[in-house]
């Protein structure tokens, strides 16, 4: 499992795991803590830590699911059997969600973009903590990350935006691997020699 290999092999063959494939357990609270003590280590301009955390645990899932979903059937009320079993179980996939809200906000000094990609960083060193306690994540947004009308619903104040829902479990799925870029693709290389 991932906490047993070194950080080369592990940065080489980290995964997301989909949400629907997880099952419990979960990381308990005190892990948690632990993973959320190592999320925060990032990058951060100005040491604003313009980023919070929402950990979504236990029965209030299935409630905030119902609600989803609820919201759902206003917005689209032919919404089919499969999405309505999807949207109850938003946030019940996973044992654990933990949101990532980015507080980015003007600053004399520190650029908002700055900000935001900070929590960025949050979300995907989250994922690598939870990896790093044996447990399988994936970084996923979806619809209600960004429509204000469920930020009360999900605890989210106004002005605040979604950087992540980054879901933690375990899984019985094998983790298989996805296309990469090509390097070609994505690198200039500028100076420097053979
Ligand atoms: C900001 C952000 C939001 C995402 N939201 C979703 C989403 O809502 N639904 C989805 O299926 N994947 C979403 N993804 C992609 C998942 O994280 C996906 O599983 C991931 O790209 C797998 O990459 P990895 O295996 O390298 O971790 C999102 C990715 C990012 C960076």
């Amino acid at each position: 499992m991932y906490e047993q290999i070194k950080l080369l092999d592990y940065l080489a063959t980290r995964r997301s795991v989909p949400a629907f494939q997880m099952c419990e357990p979960g990381p308990s609270k005190s892990e948690l803590e632990d993973i959320l003590k190592l999320a925060v280590r990032v990058p951060d301009h100005g040491k604003l830590a313009p980023w919070r955390f929402i950990v979504y645990r236990g029965a209030r899932r299935a409630e905030i699911g119902e609600a989803l979903l609820s919201m759902a059937l206003v917005k689209r009320p032919d919404l089919s059997e499969e999405m309505i079993a999807v949207e109850r179980a938003r946030f019940t996939r996973a044992p654990v969600v933990i949101g990532v809200i980015s507080t980015a906000s003007a600053h004399a000094k520190v650029p908002e973009w700055e900000q935001v990609m900070s929590a960025g960083a949050v979300c995907l060193n989250l994922l690598m903590a939870a990896n790093a306690h044996g447990y399988v994540a994936n970084w996923l947004s979806e619809w209600f990350a960004f429509d204000e009308e469920a930020f009360p619903l999900l605890g989210i104040q106004p002005g605040e935006r979604v950087a992540g829902f980054i879901h933690m479990g375990s899984t019985t799925f094998p983790i298989t691997e996805r296309p990469r870029p090509a390097l070609d693709d994505v690198v200039t290389w500028v100076g420097g020699d053979e």
